[in-house]
Protein backbone atom coordinates (compact mmCIF):
# COMPACT_ATOMS: atom_id res chain seq x y z
CA UNK A 1 0.00 0.00 0.00
CA UNK A 2 1.26 3.55 -1.10
CA UNK A 3 2.64 5.48 2.43
CA UNK A 4 0.59 8.31 3.24
CA UNK A 5 1.58 11.45 3.44
CA UNK A 6 3.22 12.99 6.26
CA UNK A 7 0.61 14.80 7.19
CA UNK A 8 -1.83 12.06 7.33
CA UNK A 9 0.64 9.91 8.79
CA UNK A 10 0.72 12.23 11.48
CA UNK A 11 -2.88 13.04 12.10
CA UNK A 12 -3.42 8.97 12.12
CA UNK A 13 -1.23 9.49 15.08
CA UNK A 14 -2.86 11.87 16.72
CA UNK A 15 -6.13 10.33 16.50
CA UNK A 16 -5.20 7.62 17.89
CA UNK A 17 -3.75 9.56 20.60
CA UNK A 18 -6.78 11.38 20.98
CA UNK A 19 -8.66 7.95 21.15
CA UNK A 20 -6.47 7.00 24.29
CA UNK A 21 -6.35 11.34 25.64
CA UNK A 22 -9.73 12.60 25.12
CA UNK A 23 -11.57 10.00 27.52
CA UNK A 24 -9.98 8.29 30.18
CA UNK A 25 -12.79 6.10 31.49
CA UNK A 26 -11.62 5.10 34.95
CA UNK A 27 -13.83 2.79 37.16
CA UNK A 28 -13.71 3.11 41.12
CA UNK A 29 -15.80 1.70 43.61
CA UNK A 30 -18.23 4.15 45.08
CA UNK A 31 -18.16 4.16 49.12
CA UNK A 32 -20.43 1.11 49.37
CA UNK A 33 -17.84 -0.92 47.63
CA UNK A 34 -20.90 -2.20 45.48
CA UNK A 35 -21.37 -0.01 42.63
CA UNK A 36 -18.61 1.07 40.19
CA UNK A 37 -19.44 4.64 39.10
CA UNK A 38 -16.71 5.50 35.42
CA UNK A 39 -15.03 9.29 35.43
CA UNK A 40 -14.91 10.10 31.73
CA UNK A 41 -12.03 12.79 32.25
CA UNK A 42 -11.33 15.61 28.89
CA UNK A 43 -7.89 16.85 28.55
CA UNK A 44 -7.14 20.09 26.95
CA UNK A 45 -9.17 22.82 26.13
CA UNK A 46 -10.43 21.24 22.83
CA UNK A 47 -12.16 18.46 21.51
CA UNK A 48 -10.50 16.82 18.34
CA UNK A 49 -13.53 15.29 16.50
CA UNK A 50 -12.69 13.52 13.32
CA UNK A 51 -15.31 13.78 10.55
CA UNK A 52 -15.21 11.98 7.03
CA UNK A 53 -16.15 13.13 4.05
CA UNK A 54 -17.88 10.07 1.33
CA UNK A 55 -19.10 10.18 -1.86
CA UNK A 56 -18.39 9.55 -5.88
CA UNK A 57 -15.58 11.49 -7.67
CA UNK A 58 -16.41 14.40 -8.44
CA UNK A 59 -19.55 15.30 -6.01
CA UNK A 60 -17.09 18.43 -4.66
CA UNK A 61 -16.06 16.84 -1.05
CA UNK A 62 -12.56 18.52 -1.29
CA UNK A 63 -14.27 21.80 -2.57
CA UNK A 64 -16.37 21.62 0.63
CA UNK A 65 -13.60 21.18 2.82
CA UNK A 66 -11.49 23.79 0.97
CA UNK A 67 -14.06 26.38 1.49
CA UNK A 68 -14.90 25.30 4.51
CA UNK A 69 -11.22 25.81 6.20
CA UNK A 70 -9.94 28.61 3.62
CA UNK A 71 -12.54 30.11 2.73
CA UNK A 72 -11.53 29.68 -1.28
CA UNK A 73 -13.03 27.50 -4.38
CA UNK A 74 -11.04 26.11 -7.65
CA UNK A 75 -13.42 25.67 -10.21
CA UNK A 76 -10.59 23.62 -11.76
CA UNK A 77 -9.36 21.47 -8.80
CA UNK A 78 -7.70 18.16 -9.41
CA UNK A 79 -8.90 14.67 -7.72
CA UNK A 80 -7.82 13.71 -4.89
CA UNK A 81 -5.43 10.68 -4.70
CA UNK A 82 -6.13 8.78 -1.28
CA UNK A 83 -6.70 11.10 1.53
CA UNK A 84 -6.21 14.42 2.52
CA UNK A 85 -7.44 16.51 6.11
CA UNK A 86 -7.84 19.96 7.33
CA UNK A 87 -8.29 21.01 10.68
CA UNK A 88 -10.49 24.07 11.62
CA UNK A 89 -11.09 25.39 15.44
CA UNK A 90 -15.07 26.20 16.10
CA UNK A 91 -17.13 26.55 18.88
CA UNK A 92 -20.68 24.98 19.11
CA UNK A 93 -23.00 25.54 21.77
CA UNK A 94 -20.51 26.46 24.22
CA UNK A 95 -18.22 23.64 23.48
CA UNK A 96 -14.66 24.31 21.71
CA UNK A 97 -13.93 21.79 19.39
CA UNK A 98 -11.05 21.01 16.97
CA UNK A 99 -12.69 19.79 13.67
CA UNK A 100 -10.19 17.01 11.53
CA UNK A 101 -11.94 17.02 8.19
CA UNK A 102 -10.84 14.19 6.38
CA UNK A 103 -11.33 14.28 2.30
CA UNK A 104 -11.18 11.24 0.33
CA UNK A 105 -10.79 10.11 -3.16
CA UNK A 106 -14.11 9.24 -4.52
CA UNK A 107 -12.61 7.09 -7.50
CA UNK A 108 -13.04 3.31 -7.30
CA UNK A 109 -9.39 3.01 -8.07
CA UNK A 110 -8.29 4.33 -4.73
CA UNK A 111 -10.18 2.34 -2.83
CA UNK A 112 -7.46 0.60 -1.35
CA UNK A 113 -5.74 4.19 -0.37
CA UNK A 114 -8.60 5.72 1.36
CA UNK A 115 -10.44 2.44 3.63
CA UNK A 116 -7.78 2.01 5.86
CA UNK A 117 -8.10 5.81 7.45
CA UNK A 118 -12.23 5.47 8.03
CA UNK A 119 -11.25 3.91 11.48
CA UNK A 120 -11.16 6.54 13.79
CA UNK A 121 -13.90 8.32 12.40
CA UNK A 122 -16.65 10.86 14.91
CA UNK A 123 -18.95 11.48 12.06
CA UNK A 124 -19.22 10.15 8.44
CA UNK A 125 -20.60 13.25 5.65
CA UNK A 126 -22.22 11.01 2.81
CA UNK A 127 -21.88 13.36 -0.30
CA UNK A 128 -23.41 13.46 -3.49
CA UNK A 129 -24.00 16.26 -6.60
CA UNK A 130 -27.80 17.24 -6.71
CA UNK A 131 -27.01 17.37 -10.42
CA UNK A 132 -25.98 13.70 -10.63
CA UNK A 133 -27.84 11.36 -9.76
CA UNK A 134 -25.41 8.24 -9.53
CA UNK A 135 -23.69 9.92 -6.83
CA UNK A 136 -27.31 9.59 -4.83
CA UNK A 137 -27.97 6.29 -6.08
CA UNK A 138 -24.45 5.26 -4.62
CA UNK A 139 -25.12 6.97 -1.11
CA UNK A 140 -25.97 3.45 0.14
CA UNK A 141 -22.81 1.79 -1.19
CA UNK A 142 -20.57 4.41 0.49
CA UNK A 143 -22.14 4.02 3.94
CA UNK A 144 -21.88 0.12 3.44
CA UNK A 145 -18.24 0.70 2.69
CA UNK A 146 -17.55 3.04 5.73
CA UNK A 147 -19.82 0.56 8.36
CA UNK A 148 -17.27 -2.09 6.85
CA UNK A 149 -14.18 -0.58 7.11
CA UNK A 150 -15.04 1.50 10.10
CA UNK A 151 -15.12 -0.93 12.21
CA UNK A 152 -17.86 1.21 14.50
CA UNK A 153 -18.57 -0.41 17.88
CA UNK A 154 -22.27 1.14 17.67
CA UNK A 155 -23.35 0.92 13.82
CA UNK A 156 -27.25 1.74 14.86
CA UNK A 157 -26.10 5.50 16.82
CA UNK A 158 -23.05 6.40 14.35
CA UNK A 159 -23.73 9.90 13.24
CA UNK A 160 -23.79 10.71 9.21
CA UNK A 161 -24.97 14.06 7.50
CA UNK A 162 -26.11 13.55 4.16
CA UNK A 163 -24.94 16.47 2.22
CA UNK A 164 -26.54 16.97 -1.52
CA UNK A 165 -23.46 19.54 -2.81
CA UNK A 166 -23.64 21.56 -6.13
CA UNK A 167 -26.82 23.69 -5.63
CA UNK A 168 -25.75 26.57 -7.54
CA UNK A 169 -26.21 24.52 -10.76
CA UNK A 170 -29.67 24.94 -12.95
CA UNK A 171 -29.38 21.07 -14.86
CA UNK A 172 -30.95 19.19 -11.36
CA UNK A 173 -31.06 15.39 -10.76
CA UNK A 174 -32.16 15.15 -7.59
CA UNK A 175 -34.90 16.62 -5.60
CA UNK A 176 -34.63 17.80 -2.28
CA UNK A 177 -37.65 15.86 -0.74
CA UNK A 178 -36.27 12.25 -2.87
CA UNK A 179 -32.59 13.04 -0.63
CA UNK A 180 -34.82 13.79 2.60
CA UNK A 181 -36.80 10.56 2.00
CA UNK A 182 -33.74 9.08 1.57
CA UNK A 183 -31.92 10.37 4.85
CA UNK A 184 -36.03 8.85 6.76
CA UNK A 185 -34.75 5.23 5.13
CA UNK A 186 -31.75 5.09 6.28
CA UNK A 187 -31.83 6.43 10.31
CA UNK A 188 -32.63 10.37 10.07
CA UNK A 189 -29.08 11.76 9.30
CA UNK A 190 -29.81 15.49 8.79
CA UNK A 191 -29.60 16.85 4.98
CA UNK A 192 -28.22 19.79 4.15
CA UNK A 193 -28.13 21.30 0.44
CA UNK A 194 -24.52 22.79 0.17
CA UNK A 195 -22.76 24.32 -2.46
CA UNK A 196 -19.06 24.39 -2.04
CA UNK A 197 -19.03 27.16 -5.09
CA UNK A 198 -21.03 29.84 -3.89
CA UNK A 199 -21.00 28.80 -0.04
CA UNK A 200 -24.60 28.18 0.22
CA UNK A 201 -25.16 25.99 4.03
CA UNK A 202 -20.84 24.58 3.88
CA UNK A 203 -20.69 25.82 7.61
CA UNK A 204 -23.99 24.71 8.92
CA UNK A 205 -23.38 21.24 7.18
CA UNK A 206 -19.74 20.82 9.01
CA UNK A 207 -21.80 22.93 12.53
CA UNK A 208 -24.52 20.03 12.32
CA UNK A 209 -21.69 17.22 11.87
CA UNK A 210 -20.30 18.60 15.54
CA UNK A 211 -24.11 18.72 16.97
CA UNK A 212 -24.44 15.19 15.74
CA UNK A 213 -21.48 13.33 17.45
CA UNK A 214 -21.70 15.51 20.49
CA UNK A 215 -24.78 14.59 20.93
CA UNK A 216 -24.39 10.81 20.51
CA UNK A 217 -21.10 11.38 22.95
CA UNK A 218 -23.84 12.84 25.80
CA UNK A 219 -25.78 9.93 25.21
CA UNK A 220 -23.14 7.50 25.69
CA UNK A 221 -21.84 9.30 28.69
CA UNK A 222 -25.11 9.26 30.04
CA UNK A 223 -25.58 5.29 29.84
CA UNK A 224 -21.97 4.80 30.96
CA UNK A 225 -22.80 7.15 34.04
CA UNK A 226 -25.96 5.53 35.02
CA UNK A 227 -24.69 1.82 34.62
CA UNK A 228 -22.48 -0.22 36.83
CA UNK A 229 -19.43 -2.20 35.91
CA UNK A 230 -17.93 -5.14 37.86
CA UNK A 231 -13.99 -5.71 38.15
CA UNK A 232 -13.74 -7.86 35.05
CA UNK A 233 -15.60 -4.96 32.83
CA UNK A 234 -18.91 -6.55 32.55
CA UNK A 235 -21.93 -4.26 32.97
CA UNK A 236 -24.65 -5.12 35.77
CA UNK A 237 -28.21 -3.58 36.05
CA UNK A 238 -28.12 -1.71 39.41
CA UNK A 239 -30.06 -3.77 41.42
CA UNK A 240 -33.53 -2.35 42.42
CA UNK A 241 -32.93 -2.70 46.51
CA UNK A 242 -29.93 -3.65 48.69
CA UNK A 243 -30.23 -8.06 49.61
N1 LIG B 1 -20.83 24.55 -9.64
C1 LIG B 1 -20.22 23.91 -8.65
N2 LIG B 1 -19.09 23.23 -8.88
C2 LIG B 1 -18.50 22.59 -7.83
C3 LIG B 1 -19.01 22.65 -6.52
N3 LIG B 1 -18.21 21.92 -5.72
C4 LIG B 1 -17.24 21.45 -6.50
N4 LIG B 1 -17.39 21.83 -7.77
C5 LIG B 1 -16.54 21.51 -8.93
O1 LIG B 1 -16.66 20.11 -9.16
C6 LIG B 1 -15.40 19.57 -9.54
C7 LIG B 1 -15.00 18.44 -8.61
O2 LIG B 1 -14.83 18.97 -7.31
P1 LIG B 1 -13.94 18.25 -6.19
O3 LIG B 1 -14.07 19.04 -4.95
O4 LIG B 1 -12.56 18.01 -6.70
O5 LIG B 1 -14.69 16.85 -6.09
P2 LIG B 1 -14.31 15.59 -5.17
O6 LIG B 1 -15.58 15.01 -4.70
O7 LIG B 1 -13.32 15.98 -4.13
O8 LIG B 1 -13.65 14.62 -6.26
P3 LIG B 1 -12.60 13.39 -5.99
O9 LIG B 1 -11.38 14.00 -5.39
O10 LIG B 1 -12.35 12.82 -7.33
O11 LIG B 1 -13.27 12.42 -5.08
C8 LIG B 1 -14.40 20.72 -9.53
O12 LIG B 1 -14.27 21.23 -10.84
C9 LIG B 1 -15.07 21.76 -8.64
O13 LIG B 1 -14.70 23.08 -8.98
C10 LIG B 1 -20.20 23.41 -6.30
O14 LIG B 1 -20.76 23.54 -5.20
N5 LIG B 1 -20.76 24.02 -7.42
Amino acid sequence: MPVPSSEARTSRRRSTDRGRGRRCVQSRPSPQGLVWVEVVRMTGKSLLLKVILLGDGGVGKSSLMNRYVTDRFDSQSFHTIGVEFLNRDLEVDGRLVTLQIWDTAGQERFKSLRTPFYRGADCCLLTFAVNDLHSFQNLGGWKKEFMYYSDVKDPEHFPFVVLGNKVDMDQREVGAEEARAWCEENGCCPYFETSAKDDTNVTAAFEAAVREVLAAEDQLDHALLSSTIDLHGNRKTPRASCC
